[in-house]
């Protein structure tokens, strides 16, 4: 197997669906044995490559639909490597991808950078962290029961 293309043989699995717009384009993978997010690559037309001018923000398509089973969401999360080089990020980071979703995800960056990026055909903009969750009950209560903290809070234990 190689290093790019990293398969847990003990995950959950998730089904992915290619959409037409993301024929030929690597499915996601792990990039080393211990990686905990998949690049989400994405999915423009060749010939109409994404301009993001500074301080503009798009959505990029990834040409997936994802079968995330109940329990699990998928976080979007930045690069740090676009992040450092270029100012690009996930404006909405992390980008929560609920398990009933079935439409296509995709990814909002940033440019906070100072200069034009051009999103290519197959560019690895963000990547995908799939992390279980729990749906917990509401119990309205008239008060909340007692702790050493109670409400202290926002530095309340010290400046250093
Ligand atoms: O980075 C992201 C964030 C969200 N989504 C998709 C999957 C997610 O399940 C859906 C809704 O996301 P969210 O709940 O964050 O947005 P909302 O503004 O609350 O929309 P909705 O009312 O549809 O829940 O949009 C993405 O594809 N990428
Ligand atoms: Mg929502």
């Amino acid at each position: 197997m190689s290093a790019s293309s990293q398969q847990s043989v003990i995950g959950p699995l998730i089904g992915f669906v290619r959409l037409p717009h993301g024929e030929g384009l690597p499915l996601p993978a792990y990039e080393s044995a211990g990686a905990a997010g998949m690049d989400l690559r994405a999915a423009v037309p060749e010939d109409r490559p994404l301009l993001i001018l500074p301080g503009r923000r798009v959505l990029v398509p990834t040409g997936l639909v994802m079968e995330i089973p109940e329990g699990l969401e998928g976080q979007v999360r930045p690069r740090s490597g676009l992040a450092l080089k270029h100012g690009i990020t996930c404006l909405n980071t992390p980008g929560t991808v609920d398990s009933d979703y079935r439409g296509e995800v995709k990814v909002l960056l940033v440019n906070l950078g100072d200069e034009d990026f051009t999103v290519e055909r197959g560019m690895r903009v963000a990547q995908i962290i799939f992390a279980p969750v729990v749906q917990i009950r509401v119990e309205e209560r008239s008060l909340a029961n007692g702790t050493a903290r109670g409400a202290g809070g926002f530095g309340s234990t010290g400046t250093a």
